[in-house]
């Protein structure tokens, strides 16, 4: 295993190459002056997939699309095959039967073009932070994981260590971590379930600003449905492996993202939980 750690020379090097004024929320410079290539939103399909531990089945006959670009929320009981469905879908596990393609391309092991971020950071302790948002290495890293730490407010911090930070700004390092290789999806399990309720204000507010502005496809899972109701274009209800519920959040568009709230937003928050 390569066990690299980023010297103050390199660090102050990168920090030096780039704006590091840039703090959460403040406009992005131009797209020249990123190194990364623009991303595309995948596709995600899913046909008739099922996935069973031993002779538990877990997914029944799944059939999902999820279009380019959009941003779909899994709400669902603890032990209903969310995480699972994550983990085919980046090709950490594999389907018992069926077929599961991101894009064009049928998922047969891990894809790159998909990343995901899990409740806990899972920084590495031996890395500064930079080094852990460029922990893939390849040409170019510290440039683009400088990149995407200014994408997530995080441009001045690349030279702590992980334990000084905050939860939200763990999270936000694990953002930038899977931001860097500019994904075309997104997975998100849980991401925000171990924050203080202002820190995940924060970050909604994060995900949707870097959402909207790379346009790759997300998928969250939450046990929160106002979280849901509040981010996703649309909500799918697991429950037992199966679809119970697949409803888009504002068909009519006349809901604003991030500030869902009166009688449609309310009557669509009790549908989801009477599906759950
Ligand atoms: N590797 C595994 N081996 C055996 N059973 C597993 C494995 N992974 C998951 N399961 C089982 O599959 C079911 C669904 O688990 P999964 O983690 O997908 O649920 P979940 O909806 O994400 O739950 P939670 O909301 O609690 O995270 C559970 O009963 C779980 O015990």
């Amino acid at each position: 295993m390569e066990i690299f750690a980023a010297t103050d020379a390199d660090v102050a090097a990168a920090v030096r190459a780039t704006d590091i004024r840039a703090t959460f929320g403040a406009p992005q410079p131009p797209e020249a002056a990123d190194p990364r290539p623009r991303p595309q939103g995948e596709r995600i399909s899913l046909r008739g997939v099922v996935k069973s531990f031993g002779a538990r089945p877990v997914l029944r006959r799944l059939d999902l699309d999820v279009p380019a670009g959009q941003f779909l929320a899994v709400v669902g009981r603890s032990g209903g095959g969310k995480t699972t469905l994550m983990r085919l879908i980046c090709g950490l596990d594999a389907a018992t039967s069926g077929e599961v393609r991101i894009g064009e391309t049928p998922v047969t092991g891990l894809m790159p073009q998909a990343r995901l971020l899990f409740q806990d950071a899972r920084l590495a302790p031996w890395q500064r932070v930079l080094g852990n948002v460029g922990i893939a290495r390849g040409p170019g890293w510290r440039e683009k994981a400088h990149a995407a730490l200014r994408d997530v407010g995080l441009a001045d911090r690349g030279r702590e260590w992980p334990f000084v930070l905050s939860g939200g700004q763990r999270q936000r390092v694990a953002l930038a971590r899977a931001l860097v290789s500019r994904p075309g999806v997104l997975l998100l399990d849980e991401p925000f379930g171990a924050l203080d309720a202002l820190t995940r204000v924060e970050m909604h507010r994060l995900t949707e600003r870097i959402w909207t502005e790379h346009g790759f496809t997300v998928v969250l899972i939450t046990h929160d449905v106002a979280e849901a109701v509040s981010l996703a274009d649309r909500v799918v209800v697991l429950r037992q492996g199966e679809i119970a519920l697949d409803v888009q959040v504002d068909p009519a568009g006349e809901l604003p993202r991030g500030r869902r709230s009166g009688a449609a937003a309310a009557a669509l928050h009790e549908r989801i939980l009477a599906a759950v």
